[in-house]
């Protein structure tokens, strides 16, 4: 064996399995599209101890008992505009995405994203600063090419949205100072910014009618007669919690985590990683690995309840089977507000409503594609009927 041979086999790395890589650009064309996290850690802090802890979680209530019940009344009125021989089809994606970004700007900004010209211009910055996270910048990863992000428009357009953001939310926080000044007291995140800074100087239902008959049978046999769904009831209702955690296993709203980058040479499970080298977490990939689940591809929520399987496992971020939250120092900090969201708003629908696809449609032919993007969104909106409980089980 030459000299060069023994060299090279002796510091030859053992580098974990990749896909195939093209020349000079490696693997990049396979991580175009992820989304490049970033955040500083004082903002997470404020975010942890104020925004989102448990004190805020529950001051925001009447927001989501609000925004719910509109929710609710809408797809009353369209349900009680319906006939047998002409159903009412709601386009349930599209209220949804409303209802998120009502919420959004309710607990952001204290009023509804659709009252005011300029709160809906902040609904279409978020959507562009979505679309631009979700695109990598070349120079990032190869600074030579860095030209390219200037050339092809990318630069400029985040030098806009910034800008525009900026002067938005500058508008945004001027108001508040005033109202503030004036003695009028908000009760959002803007509010409880101002209030820190001046201190110191915040589908599958319907492909799996089953699941959705055992849900409701939950939902409805535990808030019995009562109109509204209260935090005692959701405490009991484990089917539940079992359906969100088997949405989350299949569906993680953000697929892969923020990059890290090894700071030093380590081994793991005996490949290489060296310094410096980029690592994508896959938590898509985990929730569909069969050495961790049994038939990854089954929507099945019991599999979080039986005993023999996988009962005890959570999304908090101590189980790295289920991370659709993240996990460890960079985890999401808004568990809680987020879950208390889901579960009350998923409560509230199945309560109150019994689903069914337009057309006499089974839940097999449902399109379930998701759209590309930094967060996974439907990439074919859900159009869904929707029948009042109350009035199905009088009529
Ligand atoms: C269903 C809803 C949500 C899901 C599934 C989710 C998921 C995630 C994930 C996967 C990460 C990255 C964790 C990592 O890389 O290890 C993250 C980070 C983060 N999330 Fe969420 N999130 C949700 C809602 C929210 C909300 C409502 C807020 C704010 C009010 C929020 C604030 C943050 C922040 C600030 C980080 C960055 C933490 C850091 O880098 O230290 N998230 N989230």
């Amino acid at each position: 064996m030459s000299i060069i041979t023994k060299w090279s086999n002796k510091h030859k790395k053992n580098f974990p399995p990749s896909p195939r890589k093209l020349p000079i650009i490696g693997n990049l064309h396979q991580v175009v599209g992820l989304l490049p996290h970033r955040s500083h850690q004082q903002m997470k802090s404020i975010l942890v101890l104020q925004l989102v802890s448990n004190k805020s979680v529950h001051s925001f209530r009447s927001i989501r008992k609000d925004e719910t019940a509109l929710f609710v009344e809408r797809i009353r009125e369209y349900s009680s505009s319906s006939s047998e021989t002409k159903p009412a089809v709601i386009n349930l994606s599209m209220m949804f995405v409303e209802l998120t970004n009502n919420g959004i700007c309710r607990s952001s900004f204290g009023v509804r994203c659709s009252e005011s010209e300029k709160r809906k211009k902040f609904m279409v910055l978020l959507k562009d600063l979505s679309e631009l996270t979700g695109t990598v910048r070349v120079g990032e990863f190869l600074p030579w090419l860095g030209w390219i992000d200037s050339v092809n428009g990318f630069d400029k357009r985040v030098d806009r949205v910034a800008k525009e953001m900026d002067d938005l939310l500058e508008d945004v926080i001027q108001q508040h100072m005033e109202n503030t000044t004036m003695g009028e007291k908000g009760e959002d995140f803007v509010h409880l910014l101002i209030e820190i800074l001046n201190d110191s100087t915040d589908a599958d239902l319907l492909r799996n009618p089953n699941v959705m008959k055992k849900l409701q049978n939950e939902v409805r046999e535990i808030v019995g007669s009562k109109q509204d769904v209260t935090d005692d009831d959701l405490e009991k209702m484990d089917y539940m919690k079992a359906v969100i955690k088997e949405y989350f296993r299949c569906h993680p709203p953000l697929p892969i985590l923020a990059p890290r980058v090894a700071l030093g040479n380590v081994q793991i499970k005996g490949y290489d990683v060296p310094q410096g080298t980029w690592v994508f977490v896959n938590v898509w990939a985990i929730g569909k690995d069969p050495d961790c689940w049994d038939e990854p591809e089954k929507f099945e929520p019991e599999r979080f309840l039986n005993k023999l399987n996988n009962d005890s496992i959570d999304f908090k971020g101590l189980d790295f089977e289920l991370i659709p939250f993240g996990a460890g120092r960079r985890g999401c900090p808004a568990i809680a507000f987020s879950t208390a969201t889901i579960e009350f708003l998923l409560a509230n629908l199945v309560h109150k409503f019994n689903w069914e696809l337009p057309d006499g449609a089974h839940g097999t032919n449902l399109d379930v594609s998701e759209s590309s993007g930094s967060s996974v969104q439907r990439a074919v909106p859900l159009l869904v009927i929707a029948t009042d409980s109350m009035r199905a089980s009088l009529g």
